[in-house]
C-alpha cells in the first residue's frame, strides 16, 4: 500500500530526518506548528478523511457501530431529519469541523434554521446524526505502520466542555470489558482506512454498555496529549515512526495513571494571560506536572492556548491534584505520596497487634494510612473503603481483626488487591477462631493470611508485594534478610563463645 502521508524521507547533512508530508488536515498542522515543527504541506487530501460525512458512510459500509446520520441539503431534509431522529438533533460541517467548530445542536424544529446558519448554512456541506445517549466519552490512539500492523494506546477518558475537549483522563475508569470494547472498535475502524501514522477514535459509551463510533481524526490528538509525559513512547514519535517506516514503540503507560488539563483562554487579550499565567504557576508547584505552552500569539476565549499533564499512582490521586490547580485562591497540593498500604482493623483493641505492620512499613518508608472499619459494626464503610481504595491509589490492604473476623475476606470480595489477612488473638478461643476465619476464603477470594497477632510479616509481606516494582524497595527487602541472618550469626556465635548459662544470666 502507499502511505498517504509521506512517501519521500529525506536527511541533510546534519542527519535531520525530513518527512514529506503530502496529506495533511489543517488541525494537524496547527498541532504539528506547536511542536516546532516546519509544516510545508502540500495541497492534496484524502477525500475520505476530510469529508466527516463520507467517512461515516465508509465505516458503516465496515459495520462499525456509530450513531444513525444522515445527509442534509436544505431545511425540508434536516426536519425530516429531525422527524426521523427525534430532538435534540447533531448539525454537523462534514469539513474542518474540529475543537468545537462545526458542530451545533438544535433542541427542537424551531431551532433548526439558526444551527444551520451558525455553521454557515447548508453550502458549507452539512449532515445530521442521531443525539448518542452516551454516559462517557472514551478516546484511542491507534498507530498504524505502513505495513498496516497496528498498535493501540490505552482507552482515555474525554470530558467536554462547550464541545470542547477540557479534561482527558489515562486510563479511563470504566470495566475491563468496556476497554476491550472500546478498543476493538478503534482497532476495526483505523484497519478499514488507508495511511501510515496516528490515528484519534473518538467514542461513544451508552447507558447500556455500547460503544460507538463518534469520529477518527487521521492525526496526534487532544486525547493523546498525555502519553507524551505518562506512555513509553508519546504520540508524536510513534507519529513519526509510523510515516517514516521505522518500527512502533510501546504504547503502554509508564505510570498507572495521568490527567491531562487543556489550558483554554479564559478572556480575550492580556487579561487572558495573565490568568493563563496564574494557572500556570499553580500547576508548576505539583510536583509530577508538566506545563505545555504554545506560544500562540493571540489569547482568544475558548482558543487552547496549552495544556496540564499530572502524572501519579492513581487517577483519584490525579484528580485530586488538578482540583487543587483549579481553586484559584489554593497554595498548597496534596502532596503527590498517596498511602500505597491500607491497614485496617476491625477494632481500637486491635490496634496493639496492628501497630506492627505500621512499624515495619515505617522502617521501609512505604507510605500507608491505617483505619479502624469493621466488616459487622460498620458495613458501609468496609464496603467504601474496599471498592475505593484501588482508584485512590491503594495497592495492597492489610486487614485484621479477631473473633469472627470476616473484614480480610469481605474485602477481598470487593477489590481486585491483593489483602493480607492478620488473625488478631481477642476472644476465649486464642485466635484459632479469626485464623479459621480469615484462612478458609472460598476458591475465587483469596486472603494471604499470617499467623495469629504477627502483623509484622504482614508489613513485610506487602513490601514485598510493592518490591516487584520498586527495585529500590526489594534491594532494602534483601538488605533486611541479610541484617536478619547476621543478628542470627551473632546470637550463634556469642552463644558458642559464652557458653548457654552465661548466655541466659549475662
Ligand atoms: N470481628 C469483628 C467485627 N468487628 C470487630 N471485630 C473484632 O472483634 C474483636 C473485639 O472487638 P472489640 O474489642 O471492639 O469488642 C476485635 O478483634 C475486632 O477485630
Amino acid at each position: 500500500m502507499t502511505a498517504p502521508w509521506s512517501r519521500n524521507l529525506q536527511r541533510d547533512r546534519c542527519g535531520v530526518l525530513t518527512v514529506e508530508i503530502e496529506h495533511v488536515d489543517v488541525a494537524t498542522l496547527e498541532m504539528l506548528e506547536q511542536q516546532g515543527v516546519d509544516c510545508q504541506p502540500k495541497a492534496s487530501t484524502i477525500r475520505i478523511i476530510q469529508d466527516k460525512y463520507l467517512q461515516k458512510v465508509h465505516f458503516s459500509q465496515h459495520a462499525i457501530p456509530l450513531p444513525e446520520f444522515m445527509q442534509i441539503e436544505d431545511l425540508e431534509g434536516a426536519k425530516r431529519a429531525g422527524d426521523l431522529f427525534g430532538y435534540p438533533l447533531m448539525i454537523k460541517s462534514k469539513r474542518l469541523a474540529y475543537d468545537g467548530r462545526g458542530n451545533a445542536v438544535a433542541n427542537s424544529v424551531e431551532e433548526l434554521s439558526s444551527a444551520v446558519t451558525a455553521l454557515g448554512g447548508f453550502d458549507r456541506g452539512l449532515y445530521v446524526e442521531k443525539w448518542a445517549p452516551f454516559v462517557k466519552e472514551l478516546a484511542v490512539i491507534v498507530a498504524r505502520e505502513r505495513d498496516d500492523s497496528i498498535l493501540c494506546y490505552p482507552v482515555v477518558e474525554t470530558i467536554h466542555r462547550e464541545n470542547i475537549c477540557h479534561i482527558v483522563k489515562a486510563p479511563a475508569n470504566v470495566t475491563w470489558e468496556i476497554r476491550n470494547r472500546a478498543t476493538d472498535v478503534a482497532y476495526k475502524a483505523v484497519s478499514s482506512l488507508e495511511g501510515a501514522g496516528v490515528f484519534a477514535v473518538e467514542l461513544f459509551l451508552t447507558g447500556d454498555g455500547q460503544i460507538l463510533l463518534n469520529e477518527v481524526a487521521p492525526r496526534p490528538h487532544n486525547s493523546g496529549h498525555h502519553t507524551i509525559e505518562s506512555c513509553y513512547t508519546s504520540q508524536y514519535e510513534q507519529h513519526l515512526r509510523a510515516v517514516a517506516g521505522l518500527p512502533l514503540g510501546d504504547p503502554s503507560m509508564k505510570s498507572p495513571a495521568a490527567i491531562m488539563y487543556n489550558i483554554l483562554g479564559e478572556d480575550e487579550g492580556e487579561s487572558g494571560f495573565v490568568l493563563a499565567h496564574q494557572l500556570i504557576r499553580r500547576a508548576l508547584s505539583i510536583p509530577r506536572a508538566t506545563v505545555h505552552w504554545y506560544d500562540k500569539p493571540e489569547m482568544r476565549k475558548q482558543r487552547k492556548m496549552g495544556h496540564v499533564t499530572i502524572v501519579g499512582s492513581s487517577l483519584g490521586e490525579v484528580e485530586e491534584q488538578l482540583k487543587a490547580m483549579l481553586k484559584e485562591e489554593s497554595s498548597s497540593y496534596p502532596s503527590a505520596v498517596t498511602p500505597h498500604v491500607g491497614i485496617i482493623m476491625g477494632s481500637d483493641s486491635d490496634l496493639p497487634v496492628m501497630k506492627d505492620a505500621a512499624r515495619i512499613l515505617d522502617m521501609f518508608a512505604v507510605p500507608y494510612e491505617v483505619k479502624i472499619v469493621s466488616a459487622h459494626r460498620t458495613p458501609e464503610v468496609m464496603f467504601s473503603y474496599a471498592s475505593s481504595a484501588w482508584q485512590r491509589g491503594i495497592q495492597v490492604i492489610i486487614a485484621g481483626a479477631g473473633g469472627a473476623a470476616h473484614l480480610p475476606g469481605m474485602v477481598a470480595a470487593l477489590t481486585p488487591l491483593p489483602v493480607i489477612g492478620v488473625p488478631v488473638r481477642a476472644s476465649a478461643l486464642d485466635g484459632l477462631d479469626s485464623l479459621l476465619s480469615i484462612v478458609q476464603m472460598p476458591r475465587g477470594v483469596p486472603v494471604a493470611t499470617v499467623a495469629i497477632n504477627n502483623a509484622t510479616n504482614a508489613g513485610l509481606l506487602a513490601v514485598r508485594m510493592l518490591g516487584i516494582k520498586d527495585v529500590d524497595l526489594l534491594a532494602r527487602m534483601s538488605q533486611y534478610q541479610e541484617d536478619t541472618k547476621n543478628d542470627v550469626l551473632k546470637k550463634a556465635e556469642k552463644l558458642e563463645n559464652d557458653g548457654w548459662e552465661s548466655y541466659l544470666n549475662p
